[in-house]
């Protein structure tokens, strides 16, 4: 058993970056929303570094680039319907699960461990995702980014999961990504393990210094 697990009663995953790479249809439904405005379209590469706030903050970002300016509220408002409208149609054409997710999850939920998911992704795209990839059976609970009144990097989604199930935040686990998953891990009382292969604004998410971290979600177990 990976360091990391002894005594873990919970794990709570981060989705995009972590178990799957959503980048292709996230950044699709971008660029349907920037070209429908007669807008350039950005493509993967930038959106990948824009991941990781929400939708909201994703919209907002993309317009900014593409204006050169910030784009005031009403704007990023009707333009993240647009996003919402657009991947709503297609949120799972490309998205892929990442090499070990499936096996990973599987043994944790045998060995008796409680797997939930905390996004910031909006909840209404969690279950079409993970049902599209085979993955919604393994989660006992799931909470989007507007699940709550806050989402990470603040502690309140992670705490919300450990209470829920009666675990001491200690016997926790955040695995994510980003710095925003090892803020609200660190922050929850939770230990942190971080992949280095997700999304993290072009920065390494070691500089966040997770408690561990691993090569591919298939090394937990
Ligand atoms: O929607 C986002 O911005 C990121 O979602 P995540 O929290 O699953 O990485
Ligand atoms: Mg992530």
């Amino acid at each position: 058993m990976h360091p990391s697990l002894q005594d873990i009663r919970l794990v709570a995953f981060d989705l995009d970056g972590t178990l799957i790479d959503s980048v292709p249809d996230l950044a699709a439904a971008v660029d349907a929303m920037l070209v429908g405005q007669r807008l350039a379209p950005v493509g993967e590469a930038k959106v990948r570094d824009w991941v990781g706030n929400g939708s909201h903050k994703l919209v907002e970002r993309a317009l900014a680039c593409v204006l050169g300016e910030a784009p005031d509220t009403a704007r990023v408002t009707a333009s993240h319907d647009g996003f919402l409208r657009a991947y709503h149609a297609a949120p799972c054409e490309r998205t892929r699960a990442y090499p070990g997710v499936s096996e990973a999850l599987g043994s944790l939920e045998a060995r008796g461990i409680i797997v939930t998911l905390v996004t910031n992704k909006p909840a209404a795209f969690i279950d079409p995702i993970l049902e599209a990839l085979g993955l919604r059976r393994y989660f006992r609970m799931t909470l989007g980014g507007d699940s709550l009144a806050e989402k990470k990097p603040h502690p309140a989604p992670l705490l919300h999961l450990a209470a829920q199930f009666g675990v001491a935040p200690a016997q926790c686990l955040m695995v994510g990504d980003s710095r925003h998953d090892v803020e609200a891990g660190k922050r929850a009382g939770f230990r942190t393990l971080a992949v280095p292969y997700g999304y993290n604004h072009g920065e390494p998410v070691v500089s966040s210094r997770p408690d561990g971290v691993v090569e591919s979600l298939g090394e937990l177990v």
